[in-house]
């Protein structure tokens, strides 16, 4: 084996965790997937790891970080969160659950335009790696960075993160609004609308308003709005096409991390009187309080004012 080969664990075999694994095994480090179907535990399997990354969904993330909290664990290992979500009840972002839990290991985000089909495919893609330790954020760029993946640093974690959960809410709103056909100038309209509120969130969070112009906020944004593989996107397309909520999640092939985004995005934005009116429609659509039509009429129908 090289000196400079790495050993990284992947915990989760889901869409986004497979398509980790391959690109850390494109360039030649050594990778393990961990499930929870592995016969291995987890602390056997992460005692030798150097990065240990989380790519499960949000449901899954503090249990797996309390199991990893009793495990033995290498010294200097790094870990990447890679999930896009909110924890009910706490409204803690995947990052806030493992600096918590696991503080003394430095913590790496990994987030961005990344289509998981698209990855394993081989297409190009470009990702953002972000800790308040730039050498961690270094050494995972190292890991994940080859010809077909390119990955940039950033200093602002929170950020970063914030950017790539935020926009699956959107990502519902512009599904339903491509099922309804309503047309360019007014998904331009939503998305661009969109990152404001989104922006006015991270503020909250304390991430930086400059971050959410890159690639793990508009880029991303652009990215799940744009496609039908994204899932949250395939959620608000079939809801268009008269489909209930729970025939739009069944459809879906893995989690649409959005609804349930949805529903902490507005717990906190209550409490903090913080406008995002395009969450805020999503919310009330996913609930049942209102019909699409009546949402677009909402949205459309407020109070006239400045753009900025
Ligand atoms: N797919 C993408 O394109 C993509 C890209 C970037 C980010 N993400 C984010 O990555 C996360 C996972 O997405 P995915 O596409 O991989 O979803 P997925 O295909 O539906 O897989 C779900 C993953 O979450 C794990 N999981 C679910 N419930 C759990 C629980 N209660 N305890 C422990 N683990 C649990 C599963 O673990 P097991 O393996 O043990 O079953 C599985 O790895 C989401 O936050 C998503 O937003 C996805
Ligand atoms: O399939 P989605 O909607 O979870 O989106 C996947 C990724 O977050 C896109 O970057």
């Amino acid at each position: 084996m090289k000196s400079d080969v790495k050993n990284v664990t992947i915990i989760g075999s889901g869409a986004w965790g497979s398509a980790l694994a391959t690109l850390v095994q494109t360039n030649q480090h050594h990778v393990q997937i961990w499930s929870r179907q592995s016969q291995l535990s987890l602390a056997e399997m992460v005692s030798n790891s150097d990065a240990i990354v989380s790519a499960v969904s949000i449901k899954g993330v503090r249990t797996i970080a309390e199991k990893l909290q009793t495990a033995k664990l290498q010294p200097n290992a790094v870990l990447v969160s890679a999930t896009k979500g909110l924890e009910p009840v706490t409204r803690q972002t995947p990052s806030q659950i493992w600096r918590s839990l696991i503080p003394d290991h430095p913590l790496v985000v990994l987030s961005g335009p990344n289509l998981s089909k698209e990855i394993m495919m081989g297409q190009p893609a470009a990702t953002v790696v972000a800790s308040t330790d730039a050498s961690a954020a270094q050494f995972i760029q190292n890991i994940f960075a080859s010809r077909n993946f390119r990955v940039y640093t950033n200093s602002d974690p929170i950020g970063v993160e914030l950017g790539g959960t935020l926009k699956n809410v959107i990502a519902i709103a512009v599904g339903a609004c491509d099922g309804l056909n309503l047309g360019t100038n007014a998904k331009s309209a939503l998305i661009t609308r969109s990152l404001i509120e989104i922006i006015r969130v991270g503020v909250y969070f304390g991430a930086q308003p400059e971050t959410f112009w890159g690639l793990s906020g508009l880029g991303d944004l652009l990215a799940t709005c744009n496609s039908n593989l994204s899932r949250n996107y395939q959620v608000g397309y079939a809801i268009a096409q008269g489909k209930s909520l729970e025939e739009a999640i069944t459809n879906v092939q893995g989690t649409a991390e959005g609804v349930n985004t949805a529903n902490v995005l507005i717990e906190i934005s209550d409490r903090e009187k913080i406008n995002v009116p395009v969450s805020r429609y999503v919310y009330r659509l996913l609930q049942g309080e209102i019909t699409l039509q009546q949402a677009v009429e909402g949205l459309m129908e407020r109070d006239l004012k400045p753009e900025n």
